[in-house]
């Protein structure tokens, strides 16, 4: 193990002699400073586990230590004198972890120390498990139905191949969930695996995005840019909501496909990119090809596997594994430990989920906040989207203490709606006869990221 290094800044000249000492007979790495501007000086080329360090010395307050710039300083142990209870409580509210008060004992000081450093290992570790478990429970794909299964099969299968993929589900049942197990099972998996939401960007920008510019093509483009495909290279792209892509760019993804070489927008040179491409869509892209609004040779080339994910309705013996999976995960990142009842486990069986696994996960941890101190979720703690069931499900109502503009009556009812379908958006999309692209541009002009839940990219 590192021996932890200690930081003492004391202008005392005898007591600093003597912290340092008895630190190091501690088996304790210390250097010892006298005033601020050495302190600074030492910080700026070193980062020890902890500082001791003085209220008062020649050239300042020790406290002033907190204010210099952004860089987050160890731990600090504060050494107050005598009687100044104000400055050891100032202390402590500017972020010092403890104080001593002079004259300091030896066992003291080292307890302290010894107490401080192993809180600080322990939030360290605590926080590498943390991010350890959250990390495996974004990847792992929960569900032993018999579809899912099939599902499993079927990228066990492909993964190992440079096929192209299709994955084929509706909004929030696990498409990106499935494009990552396909990289992760892949002999791609040590290089990239980017992601890219076809729907999220106006089309100049997504072009630039994945075929990346050169300099001075368009304004705005003052440096030469690399896109996704070339980032992806040898890795993974997974194109998510394909359907959505302009004719223009469709063309181009195809020549990607046949011959793995495209251009930067603005650019002449051909460039290369061994990139495997997975997409998915919630349309039926099928019948857009035959209508003419996607291409039918893309449609081939991206078509030549495809995995269907079914809905979570069609699947509902995956419920309680999914349910289990994210209340171990909620309650593990909010530190309780409920459980669910039967009753309420059974309403999460029966509910028609249209928006699919994202909604159940949502309405999981909703249902923790709403249990308040009860350690187990009843049917009162669970909230569905489309709540007081169907009763209101045809009508709705705006109002407005005032005379509404035309933008305010378009906010607020795609607000109803975002809400009323827990933010799925291609069903607010199709409920309000726009396209999903539209409902993006809508969510983000009027600031609604925070109710539209999906993927981070997408916001
Ligand atoms: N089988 C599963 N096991 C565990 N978690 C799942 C499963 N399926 C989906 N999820 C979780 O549900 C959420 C939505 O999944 P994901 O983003 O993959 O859906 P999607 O079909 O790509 O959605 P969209 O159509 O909106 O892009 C994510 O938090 C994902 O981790």
């Amino acid at each position: 193990m590192v021996t932890p290094s200690i930081l003492v800044i004391e202008d005392d000249i005898a007591l600093n002699q003597l912290l340092v000492q008895t630190l190091r007979n501690a088996d304790y790495d210390v250097e010892g400073v006298a005033c601020l501007a050495e302190a600074r000086r030492h910080l700026s080329a070193h980062e020890p586990n902890l500082i001791l360090l003085d209220c008062r010395l020649p050239d300042g307050y020790g406290m002033e230590l907190f204010e210099n710039g952004n860089r987050t300083l160890p731990p600090v142990v504060l050494l107050t004198a005598h009687g100044s209870v104000r400055e050891a409580v100032n202390a402590m509210k500017a972020g010092a972890v403890e104080y001593l008060v002079k004259p300091i004992e030896i066992d003291d000081l080292e307890l302290t120390i010894q107490r401080v450093l192993e809180t600080i290992t322990l939030r360290e570790d605590y926080q590498f498990c943390k991010s350890q478990i959250e990390h495996q429970h974004c990847k792992r794909m929960v569900g032993q139905s018999e579809s899912m299964r099939r599902v499993h099969d079927l990228i066990r299968k492909v993964a190992p191949t440079n096929m192209s993929v299709l994955i084929h589900g509706e909004s929030g049942i696990g498409k990106e969930l499935v494009a990552a197990e396909i990289h992760k099972q892949s002999e791609r998996a040590h290089r990239n695996y980017v992601a890219l939401d076809c729907c999220s960007l106006q089309e100049k920008l997504f072009e630039s995005e994945l075929f990346g510019h050169e300099k001075g093509a368009f304004t705005g483009a003052d440096r030469q840019k690399e896109g996704l495909i070339k980032v992806a290279d040898g890795g993974t792209l997974f194109l998510d909501e394909i359907g959505e892509i302009e004719p223009n760019i469709q063309a181009k993804l195809l020549r990607v496909l046949e011959t793995k070489r495209f251009r930067r927008v603005g650019g002449t040179n051909d460039l290369s990119s061994d990139v495997r491409i997975v997409a998915a869509t919630n349309c039926n892209l099928e019948e857009m090809s035959e209508e003419g609004t996607f291409r039918q040779d893309l449609f081939y080339r991206l078509s030549g596997f495809v995995i269907t994910i079914p809905p979570l309705r069609e699947r509902r013996e995956d419920i309680p594994e999914l349910v289990e999976y994210f209340l171990q995960y909620h309650n593990f990142s909010r530190r309780v430990n409920k459980t669910i009842s039967p009753t309420a486990m059974k309403e999460l069986i029966a509910y028609d989920w249209p928006g699919n696994v994202r909604e159940l996960k949502n309405v999981v941890e909703r249902s923790i906040i709403l249990a308040g101190h009860k350690t187990q979720i009843h049917p009162e703690h669970l909230i569905f989207s489309t709540s007081n069931k169907k009763k209101k499900e045809m009508g709705f109502e705006l109002s407005f203490d005032h005379q509404p503009t035309l933008e305010e009556i378009e906010k607020h009812y795609l607000k109803l709606l975002l809400n009323k379908y827990s933010g799925h958006r291609s069903k607010v999309a199709q409920i309000s006869g726009v396209s999903e692209r539209n409902i993006y541009r809508l969510i983000k002009k009027y600031g609604l990221q925070t109710i539209a839940t999906g993927p981070d990219y997408y916001m």
